[in-house]
This record gives C-alpha cells, structure tokens and sequence, in this order.
C-alpha cells in the first residue's frame, strides 16, 4: 500500500534521511523503530507531505505522491495521528470531530468513531484541553478516522499515557487493522507494545533503514544492536 524508495531529506543543510526504503503491506501493521533522533518522525511527516522529500519516492496505492500537497495525500487516504496529538485543546470534542469530518465536506461523525471510542459521546461537550492523555489519544484517532483514512499513521500513540490505557489504545489499533482492515504505520518505542502491535517492523538508525521483516524475526541481537539505550 505504502511503498517508499530510497528517500532522502534535509533540514536546511543537515541531511537527515539517507537513500531510507520502507514498504508497508496492505492490510498489516508496520512499525517504524529507532532509536530517539534517528528520523522516525522526518519519514512520518515526509509520507504525509508535511515535509518536503530531496529526492526518492514514495508510492501510495500504486501512485507517486512525493510531489503532492498534504490535503491531497489525506484524501487519497493517508491518515496521520502527530506526536504529542495536536488536538485543538479549547473545542469541544464534537467540534474536534466535526471540523475534520467538514473537510470531507460532511456534517455526520462516523459512526465507527463512537463504536470504537464511546467515551468522545459521553464527552462530547467537553473540550478537549480536559480530556486525560488516553482520552486524547482517542480522540486524535477519532479525528483521523474522520477522514476515512486507507493508511492510519501514528506517532507514538502510546507516549505520556497511563499504563492501563496503553493497553487499551494497543487493542483499538489491532482492532482498526484487523477488524476494519485499515493498514496502520507506527512509530513507537515501547518494545514489548511493537511486538504485540505490529506485524512487520522497520529499524532506521542514523537516517538510514536498516532491518525490516516480520515481527518473529525482531531478535535480541537487532535490539542490542539498534533499539536499546
Ligand atoms: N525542524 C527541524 N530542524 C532541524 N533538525 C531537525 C528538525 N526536526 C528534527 N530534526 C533533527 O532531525 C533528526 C531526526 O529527528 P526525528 O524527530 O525525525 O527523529 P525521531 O527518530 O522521530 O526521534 P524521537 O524518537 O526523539 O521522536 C534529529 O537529529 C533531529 O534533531
């Protein structure tokens, strides 16, 4: 479905991804490993056309998209869930949803949203600066899926958020892929999370990719190697 090649990015004159490949298969549920600065959160935020690629390509649904602006990568269906959430903390949590859903041009909240998080109805007239962190995170994906998304890309979903709700946040995932059979893309740095989350996984390590393949293939001497600190 998502399918990047030898991609390469800068900030201003500091190169930051080298020749990265990264493939995310339809259907699974990929995650992006490293460890702190080697360019997780460059490769989501180029994918996503926050960011622009120096060269390589990125290919969504058999389409070259490196060239397009970010509404037109969301309508094709990439949906992207930011680190640390960037809800808008002074709307309510309906307003939250409803201004995503406008730029399908609908008024209606799909009725998944509320099915997968009933706590965002319960909450509606809350603002969202109120929400717990976990109840955050509900909603950033709640408004993702306002979009109706192919692709869920989300940057570590799981940081700041109680224990208990980590858990929880890791079976609404599974249950995105493997119920409404949304591919997901994942950074995220808790081990034993990745490993039950994900399918496949990606290491990069100093802007570059380094490891992939299934997730029974992580062994202990890729995380020595690459993943701990
Ligand atoms: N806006 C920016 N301008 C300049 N350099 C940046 C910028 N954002 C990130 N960098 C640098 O690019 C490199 C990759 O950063 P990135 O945030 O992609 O890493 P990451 O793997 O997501 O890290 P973390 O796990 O800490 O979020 C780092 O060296 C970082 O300092």
């Amino acid at each position: 479905m998502l399918s990047i090649e030898r991609l390469n990015q800068y900030y201003g004159e500091s190169h930051t991804l080298w020749d990265v490949d990264l493939e995310v298969p339809s259907g699974a549920c990929t995650c992006l490993m490293g460890r702190n600065g080697v360019g997780k959160t460059t490769v989501l935020k180029t994918v996503v056309g926050l960011l622009e690629a120096r060269s390589g390509e990125i290919r969504f649904d058999g389409r070259a998209v490196q060239r397009e602006p970010t509404e037109r990568r969301a309508r094709a269906g990439i949906g992207y869930v930011p680190q640390g959430r960037e809800i808008f903390p002074l709307l309510t949590v309906e307003e939250n949803l409803r201004i995503a859903r406008a730029a399908m041009g609908r008024r209606d909240i799909p009725a998944l949203v509320h099915e997968l998080f009933p706590v965002l109805r319960e909450m509606r007239h809350r603002r969202g600066g109120d929400l717990s962190g976990g109840q955050q995170q509900q909603l950033a994906i709640g408004r993702a899926l306002c979009l109706e998304p192919k692709l869920l890309i989300l940057d570590e979903p799981t940081e700041g958020i109680q224990p208990n709700i980590v858990r929880e946040i890791g079976d609404i995932i599974r249950r995105l892929n493997r119920e409404q059979g949304l591919t997901v893309l994942l950074v995220e740095q808790k081990l034993p999370f990745a490993r039950r989350t994900a399918d496949t996984f990606c290491i990069l390590d100093r802007g570059r990719s380094v490891a992939a393949g299934p997730m029974a293939e992580l062994g202990d001497d890729l995380v020595r190697q690459y993943l701990t600190v």
